[in-house]
């Protein structure tokens, strides 16, 4: 069933587990993720960015809202950062059940301002809202912040945030980067700091740059005559802590985004007569699949539905 991001959320931050919440771009992306959840009786996010927006518009946006009333497990269509109060109002108008407002490159006073606007907005029609404080590494769709700028959420800042604001579940910098480049090695997660956080503001928490960039993928991907650097994501036992502390939604994107190029790719090399792309797509459903399975049952949310 469609459902709002807060229905999903609220329960996995009582219950100490952690709900993904996956990026979608097609109809694929969009199987693997609902049609898992369902056979592991998970609640699940779906997520469109903007960029997925421009690129699948309603068209896509309506196969999630399909397939999600359907579904046997709760599951919520959710804008992953929204840049303004327009975009986010359009995604409300779209279908989507969750939305972000991503101010968090903006002062303290007008992050507020912004999110404000959305919550009024958002709550009026029914919809729950997501808003960010703090500063990833790495690159955020619309802009790229380098580490010099990223700067971690401070706790009591973001208890006056959420006073002001009403927003529903709130995105904090912990340590986690955008993309398949976390960091040297493992990166850091500040433990303290999402415990210190959590033990002042009863919301869910949401992680960004929750990819694992497992190794084993990111071979397979170089196999399949894929190239990338030295790639590194974070740590599962760091994701498990976490939301035994408050995260309750994972973002995941660029695990997906490799195993469906996997899939894909080692369909190319190892029948290069192929030309039927069910066979390509096909694959990249099937890993897909298993990166999803593997995810619910990490973080617990496995059988929660
Ligand atoms: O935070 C994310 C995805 O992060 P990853 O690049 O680690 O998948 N989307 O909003
Ligand atoms: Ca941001
Ligand atoms: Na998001
Ligand atoms: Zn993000």
């Amino acid at each position: 069933m469609l459902v709002t991001g807060k229905e999903i959320l609220v329960p996995a931050r009582a219950g100490h587990y952690g709900v993904p919440s996956f990026n979608t771009n097609n109809m694929e992306i969009t199987q693997a993720i609902i049609h898992t959840a369902e056979k592991l009786q998970a609640p699940v996010m779906v997520q469109m960015s903007e960029g997925a927006i421009k690129y699948g518009g309603q068209d896509l946006a309506n196969l999630v809202t399909d397939m999600a009333q359907r579904a046997s497990v709760p599951v919520a269509l959710h804008l992953d950062h929204g840049s303004s109060y327009e975009s986010a109002l359009k995604a409300i108008k779209m279908g989507f059940t969750s939305v972000m407002i991503d101010a968090s490159h903006h002062p303290f006073e007008e992050n507020v301002r912004e999110t404000r606007r959305v919550v009024e907005a958002a709550h009026a029609m029914g919809i729950s809202v997501e808003a960010e404080l703090g500063r990833l590494g790495g690159i955020e769709e619309h802009i790229v912040v380098d580490e010099k700028d990223a700067f971690l959420t401070d706790p009591e800042e973001a208890v006056r945030f959420v006073e002001e604001t009403g927003t529903d579940y709130l995105a904090i910098a912990i340590g986690t980067s955008h993309g398949a480049y976390k960091g040297k090695g493992r990166p850091f997660i500040d433990h303290p700091r999402i415990e210190k956080i959590a033990s002042m503001l009863d919301i869910p928490l949401v992680a960004h740059g929750s990819s694992g960039v497992p190794a084993d993928i990111i071979a397979r991907f170089r196999d399949a005559g894929g190239e990338i650097g030295d790639a590194a994501g974070i740590a599962d036992e760091d994701l498990q802590r976490a939301v035994q502390h408050g995260i309750a939604k994972v973002n995941v994107d660029t695990d997906l985004r490799l195993a469906m190029s996997v899939g894909s790719r080692e369909v190319f090399r190892n029948t290069p007569k192929e030309f039927d792309p069910r066979k390509w797509l096909g694959s990249a459903r099937d890993l897909m699949s298993e990166i999803v399975a593997y995810k619910l049952k990490m973080l617990g949310a496995a059988g929660k539905a």
